[in-house]
C-alpha cells in the first residue's frame, strides 16, 4: 500500500516512482495507493475507486472503473452505471481559458533583470523577463534547481549576487512553500487580524473564501488545523494581501484533488479580475497546465547549476520540460485533462517521433 507517494516530489521523480511501483506487479502483487496527483494516478494505475461524501461526515467508495473512465467518473461528479451524481458540477480543463489570454486586456508590463545566485555549491542563473497584469507564470523545474529561491528574490527576502540594483520595487504577497503558524487563536480571528478588508469584502468572500471552504474550520484553532486546512488558510491569506504581485510556491501541497482543483480555479479567476500578476511553482502538472498563462523553464543540474528560462509560452515551455523529462502528454478528449503517455507506448514514440512532447490530439 501506498499513501500518496507524489508528495514533495517533482514530475519527473513522481513519474518514476510510478514506474518503480508497478514494477511489483511483475511478482503477481496488489498495489492499493492514495494519490491526489490525477496525472500521477492516471500514471500509475489499472483500476481506481473514487470517494464521495461529506469530510467528516461520510464517505461512499465506489465500484473499482478502468482508470481513464474512474478519472471521468470523478471529474464528471457523476455515476453513469448507477445514474448517481455526488457533485453539481463537473470539473473540466478547459484549456481555451488559457488560450483565451490572448485577448484579456493587459495594461501594466513590469520586467525583472538577469540576475545570479550562489547558495553554498548551489548556482542559479536567472535569465531576464517581462510579465503583466493578469497574467500567471508558472515554473516548471526540477527540485533543487531554483524555483524557491527566485521567488524569494522577486518577494526581496534573498539577496540576488548580480542584478540587485534592477529588481522592480514590488508589493508582492507570498505563500511560502513550508506553512508553519505560530498564531494562537481561531483561522477568524487571524483572517481579521491579517487581511480583514479583504475578509470584509463580499466578493472577496464570494471568490475566494467561499469555495475555499473555510466555513466549517473558521472558528477552529489554527494550531489544530490539518495540513491541507492549513494551505486552505495560507492561500486566502495569500491572496487576501493587497499586492501587484502574488508569489504562491507549491499550492498543491496537501490539498486533495478536488480541492486541487477548486484552488486552481479560485486563484486563476483572482488573478484575472483583480488584474494582478502571479508566480506560481507547482509540480502537479495538472494543476500547473490549468494555471499557467506562460512558464519558467528550469534547465541544468538540480542542486548543482541551473538557469531559469525567459517566460515563453505555456505550450512552448511544455514541450522544452517535457522534452528534458524524456516524457509525453496528450489530453483526453472528454474533459481535456492532460494524460501523461506509458513509456514507449505507441503515442509515446510518435510524439517523441516529431518532438511534439506535449498535447498533440489524442
Ligand atoms: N541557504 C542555503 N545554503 C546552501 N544551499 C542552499 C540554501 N538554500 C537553498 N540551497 C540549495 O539551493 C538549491 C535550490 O533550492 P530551491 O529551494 O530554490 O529549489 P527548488 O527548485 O525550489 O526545489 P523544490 O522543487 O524541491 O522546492 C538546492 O540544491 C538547495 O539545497
Amino acid at each position: 500500500m501506498f499513501d500518496e507517494p507524489s508528495s514533495y516530489l517533482d514530475v519527473k521523480q513522481r513519474l518514476n516512482a510510478a514506474r518503480m511501483i508497478r514494477t511489483l506487479l511483475d511478482s503477481n502483487t496488489y498495489v492499493i495507493a492514495v494519490e491526489h496527483d490525477l496525472s500521477v494516478l492516471d500514471y500509475l494505475s489499472d483500476f481506481i475507486c473514487c470517494l464521495y461524501g461529506v469530510p467528516s461526515v461520510y464517505g461512499v467508495v465506489t465500484v473499482p472503473s478502468p482508470v481513464r473512465d474512474g478519472i471521468n467518473i470523478f471529474l464528471d461528479g457523476f455515476i453513469p452505471a448507477e445514474n448517481m451524481r455526488f457533485r453539481d458540477e463537473s470539473l473540466t480543463f478547459k484549456i481555451a481559458e488559457t488560450a483565451d489570454a490572448d485577448v484579456i486586456e493587459r495594461s501594466k508590463t513590469f520586467s525583472y533583470p538577469a540576475m545570479s545566485k550562489k547558495l553554498g555549491s548551489f548556482e542559479l542563473d536567472i535569465e531576464p523577463g517581462e510579465f503583466s497584469d493578469s497574467e500567471i507564470i508558472v515554473f516548471l523545474g526540477e527540485n533543487g534547481t531554483g524555483k524557491t529561491t527566485f521567488v524569494k528574490m522577486l518577494a526581496g527576502k534573498l539577496e540576488p549576487d548580480v542584478g540587485k540594483d534592477k529588481i522592480p520595487q514590488l508589493n508582492v504577497s507570498l505563500k511560502p512553500q513550508t506553512i508553519a503558524p505560530k498564531f494562537q487563536g481561531t483561522v477568524r480571528m487571524l483572517l481579521l487580524k491579517q487581511i480583514k478588508a479583504a475578509f470584509m469584502h463580499p466578493q472577496f468572500q464570494t471568490d475566494v473564501v467561499k469555495p475555499m471552504s473555510l466555513d466549517n474550520i473558521i472558528d477552529q484553532d489554527v494550531q489544530t488545523l490539518s495540513g491541507g486546512e492549513l494551505q486552505r488558510v495560507a492561500l486566502v491569506l495569500a491572496l487576501g494581501k493587497p499586492a501587484d504581485v502574488y508569489l504562491i510556491d507549491e499550492p498543491s501541497a496537501y490539498l486533495d484533488s478536488e480541492q486541487r482543483i477548486i484552488a486552481s480555479k479560485v486563484i486563476k479567476r483572482f488573478i484575472l479580475h483583480s488584474k494582478k500578476s502571479a508566480f506560481i511553482i507547482e509540480h502537479d502538472i495538472i494543476m500547473a497546465t490549468y494555471l499557467a498563462d506562460r512558464v519558467i523553464v528550469y534547465e541544468g543540474q538540480p542542486s548543482v547549476k541551473a538557469t531559469a528560462k525567459r517566460p515563453q509560452s505555456l505550450l512552448t515551455g511544455m514541450n522544452a520540460f517535457l522534452a528534458t523529462l524524456e516524457v509525453t502528454m496528450r489530453r483526453d478528449p472528454t474533459n481535456f485533462r492532460p494524460r501523461v503517455n506509458k513509456l514507449n507506448s505507441i503515442k509515446d514514440k510518435e510524439q517523441k517521433g516529431s518532438g511534439d512532447y506535449f498535447f498533440l490530439g489524442d
